[in-house]
């Protein structure tokens, strides 16, 4: 088994791969699971669906630009409900199935993430997402302290620009600021996809090596939901973290693979001079 005991897995369970009340439980079980292997697990979480679904109720559109929502003040008021009030809610109930384990907080909470107003483009010309986040500093502290005492923190995406502005961050990127902060041996995305396929929507054949370079390259040909998604990866890897997996989390139990290195499901992405990458 590759994974080290101590070492720091950060895993990001999207939203689209919670909708199944039963896989949610798995996961929840899988952390535990992990914990106790000696690996000392970080939950970042998404939520993108279960927001665009209350948006519905309320009557309020739901727009996406290059991946990211676009936040007006009132969308961010229903996004920090949702995710902080209701998904970080269940998941830290499931893990807590279990005993003593889960701690939920934001990236708001004791000044973890720090975030500035993200910019967009499409197309070549820049677009207007509102309150979308781009997070430019991590004060690990607290998950640290955590950690050291015995808990599995579990991060909802929502972070303070330097100015008290509360921003909508991707989770996926927030994921990624929090797993190079952390020093991280591993960053595992759970998503509703086998991985990264290579010619999306026309083929589902998945890409299951990249070195950061090559996903450079493929970067700016990337739409929706991917796009977020393999910049964190990216920016992990160029962060330090060993690897980047992207894993389809409707397989039960995919989290237990990809954290402790067995990575020959999904995508994985590895830095350019890493042991891994030179044996392609
Ligand atoms: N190249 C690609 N390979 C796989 N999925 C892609 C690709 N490009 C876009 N997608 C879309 O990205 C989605 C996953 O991202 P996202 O919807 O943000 O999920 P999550 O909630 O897990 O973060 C997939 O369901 C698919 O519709
Ligand atoms: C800026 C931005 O797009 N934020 C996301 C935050 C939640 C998220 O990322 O959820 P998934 O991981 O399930 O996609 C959103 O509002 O949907």
């Amino acid at each position: 088994m590759e994974g080290s005991r101590g070492s720091t897995v950060v895993v990001k369970f999207g939203g689209h791969a919670m909708v199944d009340a039963k896989l949610h439980r798995t996961f929840a079980a899988d952390v535990v699971e992990l914990w106790h292997a000696g690996l000392r697990p970080v939950v970042v979480h998404g939520g993108g669906p279960q927001i665009s679904a209350m948006l519905d109720r309320l009557g309020l559109e739901t727009r996406f630009e290059a991946g990211l929502r676009v936040t007006t003040a009132e969308t961010m008021e229903v996004v920090r409900m949702v995710l902080t009030g209701r998904v970080q809610r269940e998941l830290v109930g499931h893990i807590n199935a279990h005993g003593p384990y889960a701690v939920g907080m934001t990236g708001e909470d004791a000044h973890t993430m720090t975030a500035v107003r993200r910019p967009a483009w499409v197309d070549g010309r820049p677009v207007d997402i509102g309150l979308v986040g781009d997070v430019v500093d991590v004060n690990p502290g607290m998950v640290r302290t955590l950690l050291e005492r015995g808990h599995i923190p579990v991060v909802s995406p929502v972070a303070r620009g330097a100015d008290g502005q509360i921003y909508n961050v991707n989770a996926d990127l927030a994921a990624s600021a929090l797993a190079v902060a952390l020093d991280a041996e591993r960053l595992v995305m759970l998503t509703d996809v086998a991985g990264l396929y290579a010619n999306w929507p026309h083929s589902t054949e998945v890409i299951r090596h990249l070195t950061a370079d090559a996903l450079d390259e493929l970067l700016p040909g990337l739409a929706s939901g991917m796009l977020p998604k393999m910049e964190g990866c990216l920016r992990a890897v160029r962060g330090g973290v060993r690897g980047a997996h992207v894993l389809d989390g409707r397989v039960p139990h995919a989290v237990l693979r990809g954290a402790l290195g067995e990575t020959g499901d999904g995508t994985t992405v590895v830095p350019d001079h890493s042991a891994a990458a030179s044996h392609r």
